[in-house]
């Protein structure tokens, strides 16, 4: 266990530390299909929690509930103890839940700094930035350039545009702009999945940095060589739920495949959310 998720285990007689993200029984029905079927959802601070699970066992639903993208039928979420209710991903934003999707959404035409504040530009002071909404590009390119280095992202120059990056780069940019502004939880969508073996080797170590920082890291993967190598606990889906919670020191690869496929059971313990 590293010194983050053993620092997110309370010793015996302390009091529990809230968890960054949890949630119970949550459903979610597109007509005829349940495509989140009382899925229950336990993030701790400090930790990157792997979810996993076949196509179509319904994670991108869970996930697209926590960051506020789809409004689930029943069930609850919780920040940190308190309840929240996500209407749409600006709410979810606004309590620091930042998604990189595996899309992306950066603009590649546009210069890396422009898309680190893209929706959440910094204006210039005084009446040009209040009446004339002119960008304080300076600002946006030193602080870009700070959140870059943070995460030692390996960029010459903030004003490149993202076009000339390469898919790590890119991918880079995305996580960067995650990190700059997901104070609480950040959520990554399959982020390896267009990538070669060097560039996913980065984003798998900017995922380190990030959960360095203390800000606690979700991530949905099919890879399971990057899952076993980044992530402290495993969230297991299946049909619609949570199958398991899995310790990766104490299961094999191909032992959670088995598990996501149904293949083998989880210990009474596992199903219950693990230790
Ligand atoms: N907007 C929607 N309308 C109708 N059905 C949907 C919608 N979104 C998801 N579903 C269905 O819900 C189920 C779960 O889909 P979801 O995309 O959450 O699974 P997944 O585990 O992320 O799959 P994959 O790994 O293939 O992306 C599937 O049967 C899917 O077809």
């Amino acid at each position: 266990m590293n010194e983050t998720s053993a620092a997110a285990a309370p010793a015996v007689g302390a009091p529990a530390q809230p968890l960054a993200l949890q949630a119970r029984g949550l459903v979610k029905r597109y007509g005829s299909v349940t495509a989140i079927n009382g899925a229950d959802f336990d993030l701790r601070s400090g930790e990157v929690l792997a979810v996993i699970g076949d196509n179509g066992a319904g994670k991108s639903s869970l996930i697209k509930a926590l960051a506020g993208a789809v409004v689930p039928d029943e069930g609850e979420i919780r920040m940190k103890g308190e309840v929240v209710h996500f209407r749409n991903t600006g709410d979810a934003r606004a309590h620091g839940i930042e998604t990189v999707y595996q899309d992306l959404a950066v603009i590649p035409a546009l210069d890396i700094a422009s898309n680190l504040y893209l929706g959440r530009e910094i204006r210039r002071k005084g009446i040009m930035g209040s009446l004339f909404r002119r960008l304080d590009m300076p600002a946006m390119r030193e602080e870009a350039s700070k959140h870059l280095s943070e995460l030692k992202i390996g960029i010459k120059s903030v004003n490149q545009a993202v076009e000339t990056l390469s898919g790590g780069q890119r991918q880079g940019v995305a996580v960067s702009r995650a990190a700059a502004f997901g104070k609480g939880v950040i959520i990554m969508d399959e982020p390896t999945a267009a990538l070669g073996v060097r560039e996913s080797g980065q984003v798998i170590e900017l995922i380190k940095s990030i959960r360095d920082r203390g800000i606690p890291v979700v991530l949905i993967s099919h890879d399971m060589p990057h899952v076993f190598e980044v992530a402290d606990r495993i969230h297991v889906h299946r049909l619609g739920r949570r199958a398991a919670v899995v310790d990766p020191k104490q299961r094999s690869m191909s032992e959670v495949v088995a598990l996501m496929t149904g293949a083998e059971r989880p210990t009474d313990l596992e199903a219950a959310g693990g230790a």
